[in-house]
């Protein structure tokens, strides 16, 4: 993987946590009923650090990536992202967050299937001010040969590396990952899993994947378990495996 500059990493000018949660709630309510879908979350996440959230199937893990990645507000508590306090920021200037700062990797790839691979990379770098070039992002990603590929001509793998462009292109601080490897094949999702650490450890992108797949833990700076909306384990990992050694 050859490495485009980035205003992340080792050199970049940061201090204290990119993200903070403090006290954070979330209740949805359905008629008459309300559901506490997330309960007293405290969280910190450092700069550059890969953190994997693990949690049962309805446990919160989605519902705090959006609080997180700016795609919902908290009920009570607060979210930070840098000085910048996303829980009281208006829909426009979430909207503004989620551009500049923040690359998204879903389960199902979410690709624009009418685009090729270049063109749905292109779409994303032309938000904002100071992209990755296109070609480079394809090029990590190991498909710059398929670049002309529609969605459909491609493999789940390849459509999910396409993902991984689109969301590396806007040079985003922070890249949120959900399911990353939930519709992928094992070795499939060990390839992705692969080049989300290389964003990471060559990039300096904070990194941060929800997964039921407790093994993908492994390759994490952090573990951060969630049980029922509660965060009940948050622990550093010393030695992290790197992703060709994890197994499931
Ligand atoms: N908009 C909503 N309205 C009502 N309930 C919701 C809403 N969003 C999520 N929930 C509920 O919150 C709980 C947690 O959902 P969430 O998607 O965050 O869990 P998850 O850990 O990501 O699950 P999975 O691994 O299955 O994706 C679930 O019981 C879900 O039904």
């Amino acid at each position: 993987m050859s490495l485009p500059k980035t205003r992340t990493g080792p050199d970049a000018v940061s201090t204290g946590p990119i993200l903070r949660l403090d006290a954070v709630g979330r209740t949805f309510r359905m008629g008459e009923v309300e559901v506490e879908v997330l309960r007293d979350v405290n969280l910190e996440i450092d700069p550059g650090e890969l953190v994997v959230i693990v949690g049962p199937s309805g446990s919160g893990k989605t519902t705090l990536l959006n609080l997180i990645g700016g795609l919902d507000q908290p009920t009570v508590g607060r979210v930070w992202f840098r000085d910048r306090e996303l829980s009281r920021c208006s829909s426009r200037e979430l909207g503004a967050f989620r551009r500049d700062e923040v690359g998204f990797v879903f389960q199902f790839f979410n690709l624009v299937p009418t685009l090729t691979a270049r063109e749905n990379v292109q779409v994303a770098a032309e938000l904002v001010d100071d992209p990755i070039d296109v070609d480079e992002c394809l090029r990590m990603v190991e498909l710059a040969p398929r670049a002309d590929h529609f969605p459909s001509q491609l493999s789940g793998g390849e459509q999910q590396r396409v993902a991984i462009a689109r969301a590396l292109a806007k040079n985003p601080e922070l890249l949120l990952c959900d399911e990353p490897t939930g519709a992928l094949d094992y070795e499939t999702g060990k390839a992705v899993l692969s080049m989300l650490w290389d964003v990471n450890r060559r990039l300096g992108k904070t990194v941060l994947i929800i997964t039921h797949n407790q093994a993908i833990a492994r390759m994490a700076d952090r573990l951060i378990r969630i049980r029922s909306g509660r965060i009940v384990e948050d622990v550093p990992q010393g030695h992290p495996a790197r992703p060709e050694e994890v197994t499931w």
